[in-house]
C-alpha cells in the first residue's frame, strides 16, 4: 500500500492561479505564450476569423521582438517575476496554512496560459487525496477576461477528469477589509520609507469599454477598491485618481488612462507622484516595465519631478494574512 493511502486525507486543498507568463525573455517563447493568451475568446472576443487573421498575419509577426525586449529587461535569475513571486505566495501559503490548521494543506498553482498547468496542478494535489477543492484566483477584481478565463481553463483542464472535487471558488475579494488594508500598510510603509507624494495614482490594468458595457464588474469594482483604498488613507478626491493601464489594440478601453492622466498631471504642474497598481497581486510585465519604466519616463518628460513606485502585495506578510482569511472563509464545513 502507497504512503498516500495510509494518510488522513487533509480536509481540503487550494489552487492558487494567476494568468501565466512566458518561459523564456525570447520572441520565440514570447510569441507561444502571446498564441495562446490572445487566441482566448475571453480575452479577444472578436469573431474567429477576423481575428485569426489579424492575430496571425500580424501581431504575433511583430509584438513578440518588441514584447521580449520589455521581458529581457525584468527578467529574475528565478524566470519571469510573475511565475517567481506567485511561487513564493504559494510558499508562504502553505506556511501560513500549516499554522492556522496545524496540519499540511495541499497549496498548488497554476497559470491559465502555459506553465505550471491547470492539469498538472490538479495531478499535484490530487495524488496529495484533495477531494475538497478552493479555487483562489489571484485577481482581486472580477474580470471575465481573466477570472472568468480561469473558470474556462479549469472546467478543460477537467474533460477528463472521471471523479469531480467538490469545488468553491473566490470569485473577487475588490473590497475584503484584509485586502483593502494590506494596500494601506504598503502605501504607509512607502509614505515612511520614501516620502510622500504630492498625488497618490491608483492605477488598475484596463479592460476594453465594450467588455464593461456588455457587463463585466471589472472597472465598477477596481473603482470601489479605489474608494476604499483613499478612505483607508484618509485622501481627498483631490489627491488621488483611480486609473486605467496596457491599453491593446484601437478600442476605447475604460477611462481615465494611466498614461494621458500621468502626463496631464505634469503638464498641470503635479511635480510628485506615487503609483500603486491594486489589480496585480504580484509584480509582472505591467508593474515592473510599463509602470515602474516607461510611465515614469512619460511623467518626467512632460515635466514631473519625482515618481515612485509602490510594489504589488506579493509575499508580503499583509497579504498571506489576507489569503490566509479568504481560504478560512470560503472552506467552512470542510
Ligand atoms: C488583449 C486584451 C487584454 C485584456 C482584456 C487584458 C486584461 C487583463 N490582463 C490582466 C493582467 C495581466 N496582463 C498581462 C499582460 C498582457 N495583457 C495583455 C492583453 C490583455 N489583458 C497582453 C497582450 C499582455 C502581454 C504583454 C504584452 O504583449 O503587452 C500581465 C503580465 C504577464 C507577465 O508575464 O508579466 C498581467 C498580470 C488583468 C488583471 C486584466 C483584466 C482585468
Ligand atoms: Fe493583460
Ligand atoms: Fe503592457
Amino acid at each position: 500500500m502507497s504512503e498516500s493511502v495510509k494518510m488522513t486525507p487533509p480536509p481540503f486543498g487550494v489552487l492558487l492561479v494567476n494568468l501565466g507568463t512566458p518561459s523564456a525573455p525570447t520572441p520565440e517563447a514570447v510569441r507561444t505564450y502571446l498564441a495562446e493568451f490572445l487566441a482566448d475568446v475571453r480575452v479577444v472576443d472578436m469573431a474567429r476569423p477576423l481575428w485569426w487573421l489579424i492575430l496571425h498575419g500580424i501581431i504575433l509577426r511583430v509584438r513578440p521582438r518588441k514584447v521580449a525586449k520589455a521581458y529581457q529587461s525584468i527578467w529574475t535569475p528565478e524566470g519571469s517575476p510573475l511565475l517567481a513571486i506567485s511561487r513564493q505566495q504559494t510558499a508562504a501559503l502553505t506556511e501560513a496554512l500549516q499554522q492556522a490548521y496545524g496540519q499540511k494543506i495541499p497549496v498548488e498553482l497554476a497559470m491559465t496560459y502555459g506553465e505550471p498547468s491547470m492539469e498538472a496542478a490538479g495531478r499535484a494535489l490530487r495524488q496529495q487525496g484533495v477531494s475538497n477543492l478552493l479555487i483562489l484566483p489571484l485577481y482581486p477584481q472580477f474580470s471575465s477576461s481573466t477570472t472568468g478565463a480561469v473558470y474556462d481553463r479549469l472546467a478543460r483542464g477537467l474533460q477528463k477528469c472521471p471523479h469531480l472535487p467538490q469545488m468553491r471558488w473566490v470569485r473577487d475579494y475588490h473590497q475584503h477589509p484584509a485586502y483593502i488594508e494590506a494596500l494601506a500598510a504598503s502605501v504607509r510603509q512607502h509614505w515612511q520609507e520614501h516620502g510622500r507624494k504630492q498625488k497618490l495614482l491608483m492605477s488598475f490594468h484596463g479592460i476594453p469599454e465594450r467588455y464593461a458595457d456588455k457587463g463585466d464588474p471589472y472597472a465598477a469594482q477596481c473603482r470601489k477598491t479605489a474608494e476604499l483604498l483613499a478612505q483607508a488613507l484618509q485622501l481627498s478626491t483631490d489627491e488621488y485618481l483611480c486609473s486605467f493601464q496596457s491599453r491593446f489594440g484601437r478600442e476605447e478601453w475604460v477611462k481615465p488612462y494611466t498614461d494621458a492622466s500621468l502626463k496631464q498631471w505634469a503638464r498641470d504642474g503635479v511635480h510628485s507622484v506615487d503609483v500603486i497598481c491594486p489589480a496585480f497581486a504580484a509584480d509582472c510585465l505591467e508593474t515592473l516595465e510599463e509602470i515602474q519604466v516607461e510611465n515614469r519616463e512619460l511623467f518626467l518628460k512632460h515635466g514631473g519631478q519625482a515618481y515612485a513606485y509602490i510594489p504589488a502585495l506579493n509575499a508580503r506578510p499583509e497579504h498571506m494574512d489576507l489569503l490566509t482569511e479568504l481560504v478560512q472563509t470560503h472552506t467552512q464545513g470542510w
